[in-house]
């Protein structure tokens, strides 16, 4: 049987980087999404034929372990219900794994989430034979939360191939199935220790929103739902620049190591700006006055927060320019994810205008 998950990408509002500090943030789900397709295989005498396989259908690779190989270095499994974290040991034994397959050096960025599918694999599975295959609709390291998406349909997948979780059992259902609230904490659960190998210190929100999806507001690995009363218009730029969340958050907590006081003062005005951003996000607005009024404070927040990710220093000239491009037609824009290149919002306003 073929088991399928898929889980969506996000944007966030305001509050990246800060969120990891302990300040709130906002973030949606988008749809976009990335899809894991799962076949468990017959296992055979548990000899040198049973393996398991990736194949990454977006950056054209696939991989492959003896099964015997993965149990050896790493064990034979946990409770799929009990989520842990990996440990040193396991970290510096997948590295050891993965050095055997010569990844090409222009997609050793890959490395990272070959380690998550690793860890989540063994962990649910054991060392059970499988074949998995991975599509996203979403560009990868571009701040759209694509680790999070990976580790999220992935720990969906795993759990459900290993009963973990309960799914209607309808092979003809035509629209995807809904977890139930408790198997989706499960889910997000694993999804936050596969993001933990991606991103180092991740603040929990892309995986949080990814499971759950909406809009959400996070602080301290707290989620509430945010109701928007009306549609909030953004456009995605892509600035195709490179970069990888894991330098960039480290980055930033150096920046705060070596000015506590200066960035502990960034952080809390992220925090104000989020959760301003997140009341007005709720607020009814019924006419075109109101909703004008509503979009020019969220677009003054942005702005606010662009600002402060610049303090921040994960800004970037291919960023800047888009900021510029933008504002010559009144739009406000703001870096979304852990930026340093990749993608930026555009809030487009109800009534636009385009007067350059
Ligand atoms: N479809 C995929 N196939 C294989 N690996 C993936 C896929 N999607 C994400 N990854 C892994 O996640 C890494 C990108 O994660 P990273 O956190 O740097 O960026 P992001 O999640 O796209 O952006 P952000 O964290 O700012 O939202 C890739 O280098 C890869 O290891
Ligand atoms: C940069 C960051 O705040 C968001 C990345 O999408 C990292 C995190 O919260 O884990
Ligand atoms: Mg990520």
């Amino acid at each position: 049987m073929e088991v399928r998950a898929r889980a969506p990408g996000k944007i966030i509002l305001a509050g990246e980087h800060a969120v990891v500090h302990g300040s709130a943030a906002v973030a949606a789900a988008i749809d976009l999404y990335t899809t894991s397709s799962l076949r468990l295989l017959p296992a055979g005498e548990g000899g040198a034929a049973d393996a398991v396989e990736l194949d990454l259908k977006d950056s054209g690779l696939t991989f492959s372990w003896p099964c015997s190989r993965l149990r050896e270095a790493l064990g034979q499994g946990c409770e799929a219900r009990a989520p842990r974290q990996c440990s040193p040991d396991e970290l510096a034994a997948m590295a050891k794994l993965l050095e055997e397959h010569e990844i090409p050096e222009a997609k050793i960025w890959l490395s990272a989430g070959l380690s998550a599918f690793l860890f989540l694999y063994t962990s649910i599975l054991g060392g059970k034979p499988g074949k998995v295959v991975v599509c996203s609709d979403l560009p990868m390291g571009a701040g759209l939360g694509s680790s999070a998406a990976f580790c999220v349909s992935m720990s969906g997948a795993l759990l459900t191939a290993a009963g973990a979780v309960a799914v209607g059992g309808s092979s003809q259902a035509k629209e995807w199935e809904v977890f139930e609230k408790d198997d989706l904490e499960l889910v997000n659960k694993w999804a936050f220790q596969g993001e933990k190998i991606i991103h180092g210190k991740p603040s929990g929100i892309d995986n949080a929103v990814s499971t759950f999806g909406s809009m959400i507001k996070f602080k301290k690995g707290e989620l509430t739902n945010l109701k928007s009363r009306n549609a909030v218009k953004m456009l995605i730029t892509d600035t195709r620049v490179g970069r990888n969340t894991k330098a960039l958050v480290a980055g930033v907590s150096e920046r705060a190591s070596r000015h506590p006081d200066a960035m502990a003062s960034v952080f809390n005005a992220v925090n104000s700006i989020s959760e301003e951003l997140s009341s007005i996000v709720e607020l009814a607005a019924e006419d075109e006055i109101a909703i004008t009024s509503k979009e020019e404070k969220l677009a003054e927040l942005m702005e606010m927060n662009q600002g402060l990710l610049q303090c921040m220093g994960v800004s970037h000239a291919s960023i800047e320019t888009v900021l510029r491009t933008t504002l010559k037609y009144n739009l406000v824009s703001k870096l979304t994810g852990a930026g340093g290149g990749g993608c930026v919002l555009t809030l487009i306003p109800t009534c636009i205008l385009f007067t350059p």
